[in-house]
């Protein structure tokens, strides 16, 4: 069974070569063979050695001089044509499942990334593919040439003297059997540090991620104690590996101890007794260090390749997650194409849905955007308010209910195409390593120059950009960190605007702006809204008065609709938020003397 599991993760791995595998295993064996015989070779040259040093025989001695020769021809052409070979077969590889992974990742649905820590993602494509790429190098060639020496010297040795060969055969297939016990709890033990190494990596990026939050609530000894427990633990795994793989090289050298000495004594008896020569002797006991190596070695290529394959495991685990599909379907009997309502743009009809945990989240939501209308949505925190966006941007399939877009249903299209019909401003918005200009350009690479500029005049940007350095060639950092928020998301406005969706997604993006920044901000967002179907989340209700209808949200229901004044004449749930952030704003306005 295990052994089973082994052979398949073995043959998915090698299925990763497609055409180069003839290459790959012509350069591994080729090269193999190189590093196999060479024990074998110098054997004979002890032998030949021996036996001039007896009988002062010059044919024996060129015998010698000519393996030596070739020896050095070999390991100086062959061996690194082959080593070229096969280690290029396996770069070519790993850039081919690198590019697998990269392109998965990228079509894995939402929740793979909500429930999941990144730092997990990034340590399976970065040790775990590292480990993958031991395997089809250093591991796989260490079994070929200690497989290939121990046929080879026992070859050898049945033809020297069978009675010697036979002993070092009962000990080897002992050997083997016992090195083979070991895998399986090698590999348990290599599983569970290969998912602690990730969740290492989850602290480190944690650490990264949440830098300024550490400093400012001065956590960092806590951080610090959370990663010296993470990896208290991986050195635990590793001390555990390090017992097993002790312990077998323990047992593997007590074997070799015995073949070894047992060759040594009953050898020169033999040699006494005039039964051998001495070259031959000398021939045997020098196979039989070849041989003693590989027993050596052999705990730790068990240890060495269960590792790998734990790594590679997690890796295929990664290539195995379900993608996102093309689109959903239907989920509502009612969502056919008839029903379509044109004007209406944006529509959720009793939705209902959860993220697969118990608490219900939406529980038959409905509301309505019309053509060209801004419609807001807004609600206490947890109300429901960002998971309503996120079905609408396609990121999960309702559970109950109907969504419709254009006056179709969410199944009438694929989920590229929603994407393409929607705008989504988010609250913090996203800018990639490369200059301002590509950032811009992101979502539409083949616009001119010109069209972007204009994009970036529209949306308040142009100016601040032309004061940078480098203008639109002025880098930004990492996430854009060398930027402000209020930079940002005009940048993000900017490639919006660009993208010229029909209906606009907007997460409140003034909220955590000043007063400055929320100005030239909130001209922007009135450029991108103009002649667009816009549904916006507002967390602070003084940004909606103007839009044409507010939806307020609670526990996952929509419980008003209306204007900004009909809902206040209500005297409902909005009346009593709107009042409650009147008078905190008015508690919190700076007192002027
Ligand atoms: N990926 C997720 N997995 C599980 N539960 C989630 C997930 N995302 C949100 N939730 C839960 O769903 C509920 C609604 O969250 P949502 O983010 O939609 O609220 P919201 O109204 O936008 O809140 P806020 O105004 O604070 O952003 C919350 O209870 C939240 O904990």
């Amino acid at each position: 069974m295990f052994l089973r599991q082994s052979y398949r993760e073995f043959k998915r791995l090698m299925s990763f070569m497609q055409l180069r595998r003839k290459r790959y295993f012509i350069g591994l064996i080729g090269d193999s063979l190189s590093n196999a015989s060479i024990a074998i070779l110098m054997s004979f040259v002890i032998q030949y050695l021996l036996e001039f040093s007896v009988h002062r025989d010059q044919a024996v001695l060129m015998k010698a001089v000519w393996i030596v020769g070739g020896t050095f021809v070999m390991l100086s052409v062959l061996s690194p044509f082959f080593s070229y070979m096969y280690h290029r077969s396996v770069k070519q590889t790993m850039v081919d499942i690198r590019l697998l992974v990269f392109e998965r990742l990228g079509r894995l649905p939402q929740s793979y990334y909500e429930s999941r820590h990144s730092g997990d993602i990034v340590s399976r494509t970065t040790n775990d593919m590292h480990l993958m790429e031991q395997t089809f190098t250093e591991h796989l060639k260490s079994i070929i040439v200690e497989c290939l020496t121990l046929v080879g010297s026992l070859t050898v040795m049945f033809v020297l003297d069978w009675r010697l060969a036979l002993v070092l055969l009962v000990l080897g297939v002992l050997s083997i059997l016992i090195n083979t016990r070991f895998a399986r709890p090698l590999r348990k033990i290599s599983d569970r540090f290969q998912a602690q190494t990730g969740g290492l990596t989850e602290r480190l990026a944690d650490l990264l991620a949440g830098l300024q939050v550490i400093k400012m609530f001065s956590l960092h000894r806590t951080v610090t104690k959370r990663f010296h427990d993470r990896n208290g633990e991986v050195t635990a795994s590793a001390m555990k590996q390090g017992n097993q793989t002790g312990l077998l090289e323990a047992v593997n050298f007590l074997i070799n101890f015995m073949s070894l000495g047992g060759m040594l004594v009953v050898g020169i008896i033999m040699y006494s007794q005039s039964m051998i020569e001495l070259g031959v002797l000398g021939q045997i006991i020098q196979l039989q260090t070849g041989v003693s190596m590989v027993f050596l070695q052999l705990g730790s290529i068990v240890s060495l390749i269960q590792h790998s394959f734990a790594g590679a495991a997690r890796v295929f685990e990664l290539l195995d997650e379900r993608a996102e599909p093309d689109r959903y379907s239907s989920v509502s009997p009612q969502g056919s194409e008839q029903e379509a309502i044109p004007s209406t743009e944006l529509e959720m009809s009793d939705v209902i849905f959860d993220y697969g945990t118990a608490a219900g989240i939406l529980s038959g939501s409905t509301l309505s955007v019309q053509k060209g209308q801004v419609a807001a949505l807004v609600g206490a925190s947890g109300s429901g308010k960002s998971t309503v966006m996120k079905l609408f941007l396609g990121f999960y399939p309702p559970k109950g209910g109907t969504i419709r877009i254009l006056g179709k249903p969410l199944g009438h299209y694929k989920l590229s195409e929603i994407r393409e019909l929607t705008a989504y401003v988010p609250q913090d918005p996203y800018l990639f390593h490369g200059t301002i200009g590509d950032n811009i350009r992101f979502g539409k690479p083949d616009v001119t120059d010109q069209d972007m500029k204009d994009a970036a005049t529209a949306a308040y940007a142009h100016e601040f950009i032309m004061e940078l350095t480098d203008g639109y060639d002025t880098m930004v950092g990492e996430r854009g960190t060398s930027l402000s928020g209020g930079q940002r998301q005009r940048i993000a406005i900017a490639r919006a605007l660009l993208k010229n969706a029909p209906i606009l997604l907007l997460d409140e993006a003034t909220s955590a702006l000043d007063a400055e920044s929320e100005f030239w901000v909130q001209s922007a967002l009135h450029t991108l809204m103009k002649n667009r179907t816009t549904l916006m989340i507002a967390h602070r209700l003084s940004t909606v008065e103007q839009a044409d209808v507010i939806y307020v949200m609670e526990q996952g229901v929509v419980k008003e609709k209306g204007s900004h004044q009909q809902l206040l004449a209500k005297e409902g749930l909005y009346a009593k938020l709107y009042r409650q952030q009147s008078h905190k704003e008015h508690e919190t306005e700076p007192v002027i003397a």
